[in-house]
């Protein structure tokens, strides 16, 4: 997210985390504060293929609470970053159950996986991948939903159940324009997605 009054909004919903996209060539890139940060809701940073430098400085800069590595981060370098007192959200892009074979490699170095949709452009892709793949994740480590996740997904959400599932991530099928959250249907939909 990128503007203080919106995320102001989007935290009164009671959401778990908060995403901040350190791609610059998303365009939902930030590098510079708002003018709101979150409180209660955890910061996430987004970054893709980064050296440790540039995490290191955003971390300290925004007083991140996570960080997503949603590119082609190795195994080894998740555990130098968990090393330095990282909690780390890796993400694999799921097409197939092939796709699912490396991420046990992680498991040590890693809080949460982030499993979304393989495309093009690392993320953001607004496309939904198909879930039943995920029956054969079988480790340990809690993981994030994410990938197209729209206002109409909630019933199919509250039919997808998996021991390890942790939460959803909703992007940008729930925004007014890249990087700005519409809230009136994030509060809409987390009303749906908790109906019984
Ligand atoms: O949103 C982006 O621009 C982005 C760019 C580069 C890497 C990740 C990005 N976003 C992440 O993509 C997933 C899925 O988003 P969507 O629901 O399909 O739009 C999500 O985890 C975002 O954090």
């Amino acid at each position: 997210m990128q503007d203080g009054e919106n995320i102001r909004k989007t935290e009164t919903l009671n959401i778990d985390m908060i995403g901040f996209i350190f791609y610059p060539k998303s365009p939902r890139y930030i590098y510079e504060m708002p003018d709101y940060m979150p409180v209660h809701a955890r910061r996430v940073g987004v970054f893709v293929n980064e050296p440790r430098q540039t995490i290191e400085m955003f971390a300290d800069r925004f007083g991140l609470n996570f960080i997503q590595l949603h590119g082609h981060e190795s195994p080894e370098y998740c555990r130098s970053l968990q090393s330095n007192g990282f909690k780390l959200i890796k993400t694999f892009s799921i097409s197939c159950i092939k796709d699912l074979h490396s991420v046990y490699d992680y498991e040590k170095y890693c809080n949460y996986f982030l499993f979304d949709t393989k495309c093009q452009q690392y993320g953001g892709s607004g496309n939904q991948f198909d879930w039943s793949i995920l029956h054969a994740y079988n480790g340990n480590v809690p993981f994030l939903l994410s990938g197209g996740i729209n206002p109409y997904s909630a019933k199919a959400l509250r039919e997808f159940h998996h021991p390890r599932l942790a939460g959803y991530d909703l992007n940008s099928r729930f925004e007014t324009k890249p990087g700005r959250k519409d809230t009136e249907r994030i509060r809409l939909f987390l009303n749906e997605l908790r109906q019984q």
